[in-house]
């Protein structure tokens, strides 16, 4: 088979499934101060306090105005402060347990890195204690670090507005400012949405870029949309371009100017 163009986009999302017995002195049930609402999505923010030389600490006061105007109608906003190392990994996994929607860490690297490692404890994925089979938290990243490195990778840049600005879109469905790429697609469902158009020619596009917008554009006899959990890269052609697949199957061919991992990772962030 040969695609013309294929595009994709997923929920990077750790699935939690383990009680610990660490305890820290967390309470998420601290989210139930007085503007909290049970029907807002609950987000706890990880901030390093000593990031950067005091940077981060300085930028993220004041930056919460700025968020919760941003994100304070969808969610319970939370914020912890670290008091030493590691202090970020027994946050995470407190926070995991009590069923928060995201962890978000604020910060370089290493905070990331801490919040990461709170989304297991003992070589397990931590789980919430009290949600339903399924459930998982959203892990997202401020980058406000020195290096900021995996931010790097993925071309953020270290703009703590941009980073709000992610962490506030629905993700998975849109790219482009609305174009509506992969409809069905579900941020909590842990799959990656690949669309595939075989053999679009250039006029194609320009006759059925309208489609994008309402979704309709799947209902086109060459375009189809399949739900996978991961996607590979098979094998590295000449000026960038890719072949993929996904658990051994063959997918199509990604041209290079079409990326599919910061479409991917938007999920992330
Ligand atoms: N309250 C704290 N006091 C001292 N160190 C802390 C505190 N909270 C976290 N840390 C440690 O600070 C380390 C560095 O923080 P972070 O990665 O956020 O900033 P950075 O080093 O400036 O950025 P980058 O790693 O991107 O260069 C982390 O590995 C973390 O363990």
């Amino acid at each position: 088979m040969a695609f013309g163009f294929a595009t994709a986009a997923a929920m990077l999302k750790p699935c939690l499934s383990i009680r610990a017995n660490q305890s820290t002195s967390l309470d998420v049930s601290d989210l139930a101060d007085d503007h909290v609402s049970r029907s807002k999505r609950n987000f706890v923010f990880i901030i390093n306090p000593k990031g950067a030389n005091g940077r981060t600490g300085k930028e993220w006061k004041k930056l919460l105005p700025h968020l919760r105007t941003r994100l304070g109608g969808h969610c319970n906003i939370c914020e912890y402060i670290t008091s030493a190392p590691s202090h970020g990994v027994d946050i995470t996994r407190e926070a995991i347990r009590e069923g928060v929607d995201a962890v978000i860490a604020v910060g370089g690297d290493g905070t990331l890195h801490e919040v990461i490692n709170g989304f297991f404890c003992a070589g397990q994925p931590v789980t919430a204690l009290e949600r339903g089979p399924g459930y998982s938290t959203t892990l997202g990243l401020i980058p406000l670090g020195t290096g900021s490195d995996f931010a790097r990778t993925f071309h953020w840049r270290n703009d703590p507005h941009e980073a709000i600005e992610r962490i506030k879109r629905g993700n998975a469905k849109y790219f482009g400012g609305g174009m509506k790429i992969t409809p069905t697609a579900d941020p909590s469902n842990g799959k990656l949405e690949v669309v595939i158009l075989q053999d679009f020619k250039w006029y194609d596009f320009v006759l059925k870029l309208h489609k994008l917008y309402s979704g309709s554009h799947l209902s086109e006899k060459n375009v189809c949309l399949r739900s996978v959990k991961s996607i590979e890269v098979v094998e590295e052609l000449s000026k960038g371009d890719i072949y993929i697949q996904s658990d051994g199957e063959h997918l199509g061919f990604l041209p290079a100017n079409c990326s599919i991992l910061p479409a991917a990772i938007n999920f992330f962030c």
